[in-house]
Order: C-alpha cells, then structure tokens, then sequence
C-alpha cells in the first residue's frame, strides 16, 4: 500500500511542549507540526535532553502542552474521557512497573483494565486477549514467574504485552531498549515491526538505537534544535538530516552503510 493513502493517526499542529511551574515557562520544543500515518513502526530519535520523552508525554496526556493541539484519530486528544482514551491508546513508559511482586499473567491482564468491571474479573475474551498477547510476544512460557524473576529484555516484553492485551490502535513506548544489549535491542525493535505487520497498529517508540530504528522503521521522527522532521529513513538519510544530530567533532553518520561511525 502506498503510504499516502494510509489514515493519519496522531497529528500535532503548532504545538508547544515543556514545562509550568508558578514561577516560569520551560520551553522543550516549539510550533510541532507532524502528521503519522496508521499501521506502521515510527521511531523517534534525537540527542539527549532534547525532548523526546516530554514529547511522548505530551502525546499520551500524562502531561499537558504548553500551546497548541494533538489530533488523535482526527478528534482533540483534551476531548478523549480516560476510559476513551485508554481504548484508543496504550502507553509503556520508562518507570518501572509498580509491583515486581506481580506474575507476568498478571501484569499483562493489567492491560485489560479498561474493559473489565471495577472488580476487575477478566472475561473470556479478556482471558483470550491476555493469553494472545503473551502468545505474540513469545512469553507464554513465563506467564507464571514474578516480575522480579525476569531480566530486563524479559520485562521489556511483558510491558510490550501488557500494552497489547490493551487492544489499541496505537501503542507509544519510551525508549523499550534502554539496559538491554545489543541483541535484546535488536529483538525488541524486531518484535515491534513484526507487531507492526501482523496486527496493523502504530507503534510509536522513542530510541537512541538510530542504526536500528533507519533499518526498522516506516517512518521517524527526528527532533532538532530548532526542528521537527518526519519522514521515510531512507529520505532522511538523502535529506542528510542524521548528519545535523550531533556534534561534528566525534561521530559522523555514513550515508553509504546508513550508520554512525567514530571519528579515527
Ligand atoms: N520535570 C521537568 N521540569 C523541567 N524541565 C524538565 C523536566 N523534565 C525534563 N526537563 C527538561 O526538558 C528537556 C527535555 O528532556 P527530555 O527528558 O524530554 O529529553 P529526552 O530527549 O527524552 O532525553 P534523553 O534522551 O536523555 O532521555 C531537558 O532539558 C530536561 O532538562
């Protein structure tokens, strides 16, 4: 399918983001204007302190922005009620999850809770969903350990499934490889893209794993100083956007391999 003809999702318009206190502004990151279609893997990647995970939270409203608007599914993201939004939107963020005393079955039901009554019974199909997700992230297995039993690529995994037990069209994950190593951060971006392709949702996710996200992702979001750019890695590699991420003086992107390299 041409990319084009795919619905957007998630549309920002001159939004503002950062921080309020009684006393000052913090500005983050100024007049975003970015549009993401659906059923497609995007990574979000730019230097440390940029902005990356205050723009996540401004897009999954755990924080407000400063100015502007956030269309998710083309209505204002203000108006979603919680119990809306949590059926429209599965967020993992970078805390660690509560209780590591919880069972991986039961961390991944936690995904459930906008579905099941305020006793919190899980149904047939909550029990399906659970047990398909855990089934798709190839944890089954696990799904009687306690949290604090797992590695972190385990645990990462379970959070993947927890937020896909919750059955959104969009799924937002906040740096899911941060603590893994090299093979781990391969196998969760993979997984992500297989994710991707078998059900038809959007991940959005961001990394500092670039290489990766150029070699994975339909679309990333690259944040600068001064911009915001969305678009296919392969255009941004042309576009010569990765060059204009860093510092010159110690790494430099190579165009040819689509990679950095330190300079000798
Ligand atoms: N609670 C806060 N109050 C004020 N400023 C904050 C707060 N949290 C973060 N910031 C500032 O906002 C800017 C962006 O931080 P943010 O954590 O969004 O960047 P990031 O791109 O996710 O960084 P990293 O890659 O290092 O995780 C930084 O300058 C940071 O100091």
């Amino acid at each position: 399918m041409n990319k084009n003809t795919k619905p957007t999702i998630i549309e920002t318009k001159n939004l503002t983001i950062g921080y309020t206190s009684k006393k000052s502004t913090t500005v983050v990151c100024k007049n975003i204007n970015m549009s993401l279609q659906k059923g497609q893997l995007i990574g979000l990647v730019g230097a440390n302190g940029i902005g990356k995970s205050t723009f996540l939270r401004t897009l999954t409203r755990v924080q407000p922005q400063i100015s502007g608007s956030i269309f998710l599914d083309k209505k204002l993201l203000d108006t979603y009620s919680n119990s809306q939004l949590a059926k429209t939107m599965s967020v993992v963020l970078t805390e660690q999850i509560a209780s590591k005393n919880l069972s991986v079955f039961e961390v991944v039901a936690l995904g459930r809770q906008p579905y099941t009554n305020w006793l919190g019974k899980l149904s047939e199909t909550d029990m399906r969903m659970v047990n398909l997700a855990l089934e798709q992230t190839n944890i089954g297995a696990l799904k009687n350990k306690k949290c604090y039993e797992l590695s972190d690529g385990q645990l990462q995994k379970v959070m993947i499934a927890r937020a896909l037990a919750q059955d959104t069209d969009l799924i937002i994950l906040d740096e899911p490889t941060t603590h893994l190593d090299m093979y781990h951060k391969a196998y969760i971006l993979k997984l992500l893209q297989k994710l991707v392709k078998e059900t038809n949702k959007t991940i959005l996710f961001s990394s500092h794993e670039i290489d990766l996200a150029i070699q994975l992702c339909d679309t990333m979001v690259v944040l600068t100083n001064n911009k915001v750019i969305t678009d296919a890695p392969c255009n941004l590699i042309s576009a010569k956007v990765f060059e204009a991420l860093f510092p010159s003086d110690l790494i430099a992107f190579d165009t040819k391999t689509g990679s950095f390299r330190v300079k000798k």
